[in-house]
């Protein structure tokens, strides 16, 4: 396998399928399936076996000529390129309706994603422990993220705060941030964010059936 983690030329198209390569192999480990063919990975995700067989490609030689991939092989050779190997320790801010239902997400677990600690600023929520992890108050964000080397940040504080808890984030020496507020936040070159806007995609499902013939 190349040094995918030191690669920065892959397309983010590319790399956006990865983790749904990962996932769709996870199901059919599950179903006890050993080798997987392209054509069949292809037919569960909507992808040309030729998309799959050039991504792969980008990070290495995978897979048998005339036999298919090894699934578990394959599943561990992606979840490195994606980092999964790594324990990560991650931190929601914000305990209200989503930071809440993300903290009690149990994926996040299976996939290396540990929640070490979450931040709110209502005295209520202070104290509270959802799977054994504690809600500190904001105040201490610093403190805790340094004692806890957390490396990702979760965003879940209502818009007008999303950029104060960015920088409050950014200066206790988050390397990530995964951000829910409608809202662009600045940050340093060094660290890297994801907007995650669930508004979008429902507007492109609404481009697309506002298109089509209503049926009722
Ligand atoms: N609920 C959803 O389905 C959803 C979906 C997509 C995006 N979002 C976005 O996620 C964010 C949170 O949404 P919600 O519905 O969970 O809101 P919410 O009001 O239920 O929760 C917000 C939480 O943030 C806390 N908070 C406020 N200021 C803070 C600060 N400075 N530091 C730390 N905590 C602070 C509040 O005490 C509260 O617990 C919003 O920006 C919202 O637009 C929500």
């Amino acid at each position: 396998m190349k040094d995918s983690k030191d690669k920065i030329s892959i397309s983010k198209a590319t790399i956006d399928r990865l983790p749904l390569y990962f996932r769709t192999l996870r199901l059919s480990q599950e179903e006890s399936m050993e080798i997987i063919s392209s054509e069949e990975l292809g037919q569960r995700l909507g992808v040309t076996p030729e998309q799959i067989r050039k991504d792969l490609a980008s990070f290495g030689q995978f897979g048998k000529k005339g036999v298919g991939y090894y699934v578990s092989e394959l599943i561990r050779n992606i979840g490195e390129i994606l980092g999964l190997d790594y324990n990560w320790h991650i931190a929601v801010v914000g305990v209200g309706h989503l930071g809440w239902a993300l903290a009690n997400y149990r994926n996040f677990d299976s996939l290396g994603f540990n929640l070490v600690a979450m931040f709110d600023v209502d005295p209520n929520k202070i104290g509270q422990c959802i799977k054994g992890t504690e809600v500190f108050h904001l105040d201490r964000l610093k403190e805790v993220m340094e004692e806890r080397t957390i490396h990702i940040g979760i965003i879940a504080v209502p818009e007008m705060y999303a950029q104060e808890v960015a920088d409050q984030l950014v200066a206790a020496g988050v390397r990530g941030i995964w951000n829910f507020a409608p809202r662009k936040i600045k940050v340093p070159e060094a660290v890297r964010v994801i907007n995650e806007d669930l508004s979008v995609g429902l507007s492109s499902l609404s481009f697309y059936l506002a298109r089509q013939t209503p049926t009722n």
